[in-house]
């Protein structure tokens, strides 16, 4: 019989890995052991899902292959008047509930040969879905999207084809694309390990992502800064909300990292090489708050995660805030699913962990 319940798993190993190494205490991370820095300074978004999926970079020739696997991720007609019914709401759920009705007649089974063409036109549909469902919030006419560069095809949807905003989004989907079994990723990793197939994995992941204290942070956190609305307003704020009232600062925290998390650097530089005056203010309002919160939270090993920054980007790459989450989902659909074809093709076992029962003893119904 167990002591106790480890709560939150946060000591729980549930699979081995070779796709991203973390050093929460020194703030490290590798993609297939290169740093994350090298990967979004020198590769490409197919290159990386490439590497993610394979193992290696890819030369010219596998590329190609594999674009083409991307390429075939086209969304049936159904799934256009699908998303059409949808009411205003949160993407997330959206995007949850197609992946699960595109696994009504999808025939991809579990096979060694086929899961990694299967997950290239998984990526494709998912740049299809995310787009789509954007088109759909916004009033707009629903269509397959090119996907001979998905990036590209996915920010000619919302016009913003300045070749920096391409690179830096890019860089955004390269940063975001794994990161070991956050809730989102265990999510899909219970699914997959019942051999249910992989867009009902993704489907789970997605109800996973968008809570608050995972991917939902991206949009929160940016609300924050709204919220507080210039540098000056940071110290009242910080000491009426965070410290007085003891509500939790988002965009700060992490499960794995006790310092700065190493993808902030690079979000950091885009983000303020991106900003422009109608932006400055917010920039600098976060700036602030981070110094404040690092001042306040250093001793107990807080720190900016991510979706502090992560926000800022996609706000000044002309995306509306509601859209942050999804553009974080997108990116970690590549991730989601190289772990579980890892798991399913390495360690497969049905994952069904045990409660302690603390309840009443026996009793008996009297009538
Ligand atoms: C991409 C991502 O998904 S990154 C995460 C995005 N989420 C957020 O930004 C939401 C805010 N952050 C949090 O709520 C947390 O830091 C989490 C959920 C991310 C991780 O939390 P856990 O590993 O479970 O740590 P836990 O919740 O046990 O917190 C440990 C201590 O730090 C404190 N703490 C952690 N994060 C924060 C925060 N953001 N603000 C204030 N206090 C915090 C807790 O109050 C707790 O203090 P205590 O020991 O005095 O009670
Ligand atoms: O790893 C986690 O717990 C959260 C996450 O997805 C990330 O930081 O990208």
């Amino acid at each position: 019989m167990p002591m106790d319940v480890d709560l939150g798993l946060e000591n729980t190993y549930i699979k081995h890995t070779k796709l991203t190494y973390i050093d929460g205490e020194l703030g490290v991370l590798r993609y297939r052991g290169y740093d994350i820095n090298d990967v979004v300074n020198n590769l490409s978004f197919m290159e990386t899902a490439y590497l993610m999926l394979y193992g290696r970079i890819p030369d010219s020739k596998e590329l190609k292959l594999f674009s083409s696997y991307i390429g075939d991720g086209k969304l049936p007609e159904r799934i256009f008047s699908m998303i059409d019914t949808f009411p205003e709401g949160d993407p997330l759920s959206m995007a949850s509930s197609v992946f699960a009705a595109l696994a009504i007649d999808n025939n991809m089974k579990w096979s060694i040969d086929e899961n990694k063409r299967n997950a290239g036109r998984i990526i494709g549909l998912s740049f299809n879905v995310f787009a789509n469902i954007y088109l759909h919030i916004k009033g707009k006419k629903l269509y397959n999207i090119d996907l001979g560069d998905p990036v590209s095809g996915f920010l000619r949807v919302t016009n913003n084809m300045d070749p920096k905003n391409v690179k830096a989004f890019e860089a955004a989907m390269i940063l975001y694309m794994d990161h070991e079994i956050p809730a989102s990723t265990t999510a899909a990793l219970v699914t997959a390990s019942t051999l249910s197939d992989m867009l009902s994995s993704l489907s789970s992941a997605m109800n996973a992502l968008k809570g608050p204290l995972h991917g939902g942070a991206a949009e929160n956190a940016f609300l924050e800064f709204l919220d507080i609305g210039s540098p000056e307003n940071v110290k009242p704020w910080f000491n009426e909300h965070i410290i007085k009232n003891r509500e939790r600062l988002i965009g700060f925290g992490h499960r794995v990292y006790k310092t700065y998390d190493p993808r902030i650097k690079k979000f950091r530089e885009l983000s303020m090489s991106l900003c422009d005056e109608k932006n400055r203010i917010i920039l600098d309002t976060a700036l602030e708050l981070e110094r404040v919160a690092l001042d306040y939270f250093r001793e107990k090993k807080i720190y900016p995660n991510t979706d502090f920054f992560s926000g800022l980007l996609f706000n000044e790459l002309g995306f509306e805030h509601w859209f942050f989450t999804s553009l974080f989902a997108l990116s970690r659909v590549t991730g989601i699913l190289a772990h579980i074809i890892e798991y399913n093709e390495n360690e497969q076992r049905l994952i069904r962990p045990r409660a302690i029962y603390n309840g009443d003893g026996e009793r008996f119904i009297k009538r």
